[in-house]
């Protein structure tokens, strides 16, 4: 099932292209966006919603088309914006409960549901006070609460986890997989901080410049790659001709080496390596290619 797809998406400002060209193709679960700062992560969102035009090519979200179709998407989609845009003299109840109404529920279903969304993402005794005075963390859980009170299906998530501490930025992150994986709403969400999104993410979308970088689900870019980083106490350089004489592929990286995994073999041979040169072993570390690496590989990838 597609929940939203873009073909050839193209954002033009005058003095910089904010998308270009962008395919992709996104499922449900929660997917990230990653990018550095500028790299078109709200342009994005905001074509999606149908708030800002294309340039030029095509987006569907749910199936419905950007151009023609974006009240009827913001009924069904909720977005949570990047920037801080709460009124700072309504408490998150009232702000809250005037969204629910906003987007259509009567005002008693607007009251209960606004007091539901509040109490799932956190907010108890303090949503009565007026949000002026709120920390940034309790923030960011109100203009949460505001994207998921009119029930939507599909939410856009900017940012979330901008300028929240340590514990702040875990508390979010176990919330957004909540929304995920216990009320079954679809999730977008941006970063830039990739280390961040490989937990919770099913799929992550890389964007660099407007252009994608790569989109893969979350286990492709974690997988385990086919080396082992190898750490020997002393005979680094030994451990390495023996291995090289028994056909292995090996490199030095830094105080360890870098041995690639033919077959299972391998292992067998770089015990038997250790062994009969009476090395102490430190270290056998499978690699991993973490998110990070997509930005060192080149940009054509
Ligand atoms: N209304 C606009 N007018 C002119 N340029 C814009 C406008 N909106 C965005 N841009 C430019 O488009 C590029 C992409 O911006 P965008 O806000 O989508 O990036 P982003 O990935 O969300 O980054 P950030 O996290 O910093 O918001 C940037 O160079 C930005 O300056």
């Amino acid at each position: 099932m597609t929940i939203l797809a873009t073909e050839g998406l193209t954002r033009s400002f005058p003095r910089v292209t904010a998308l270009d060209r962008l395919t992709v193709t996104v499922g449900p679960g929660v997917t990230g966006l990653v990018g550095a700062n500028g790299a078109g992560k709200s342009t994005l969102i905001k074509i999606l919603l149908g708030l800002l035009p294309p340039s030029a090519g095509s987006a569907q979200v749910l199936g419905m088309d950007v151009t023609v179709q974006g009240a009827e998407i913001r009924r069904v989609v909720g977005y949570m914006p990047e920037h801080d845009c709460l009124p700072p003299d309504l408490s998150a109840t009232e702000f809250t409960v005037h969204m629910a109404r906003m987007s259509g529920l009567p005002r008693t279903a607007a009251r209960e549901r606004a007091a539901d969304v509040l109490r799932h993402v956190g907010l108890y005794e303090e949503r009565y006070r007026p949000m002026g005075g709120y920390s940034t963390g309790m923030k960011q859980r109100v203009k949460l609460a505001q994207a998921l009170v009119h029930d939507p299906r599909l939410v856009f998530l900017d940012e979330p986890t901008n300028g929240l501490d340590p514990q702040g930025r875990d508390e979010m992150l176990a919330l957004i997989r909540r929304i995920g994986a216990e009320f079954g709403i679809s999730v977008l969400v941006t970063s830039h901080l990739l280390g961040e999104l490989e937990r919770i993410c099913d799929h992550v979308i890389v964007i660099d410049g407007g252009r994608l970088l790569r989109s893969s689900a979350i286990g492709e870019f974690t997988q385990t790659t086919q080396s082992v980083t190898v750490e020997v106490e002393e005979g680094q350089e030994l451990l390495a001709a023996r291995l090289a004489e028994l056909g292995e592929t090996v490199t030095a990286a830094g105080r360890a080496l870098l041995l690639q995994v033919r077959a299972p073999e391998t292992y067998d041979v770089l015990r038997d390596a250790v062994c009969d040169l009476d090395l102490c072993l430190v270290r056998v570390e499978q690699g991993r290619q973490r998110i990070e690496d997509v930005f060192k590989e080149p940009a054509d990838v």
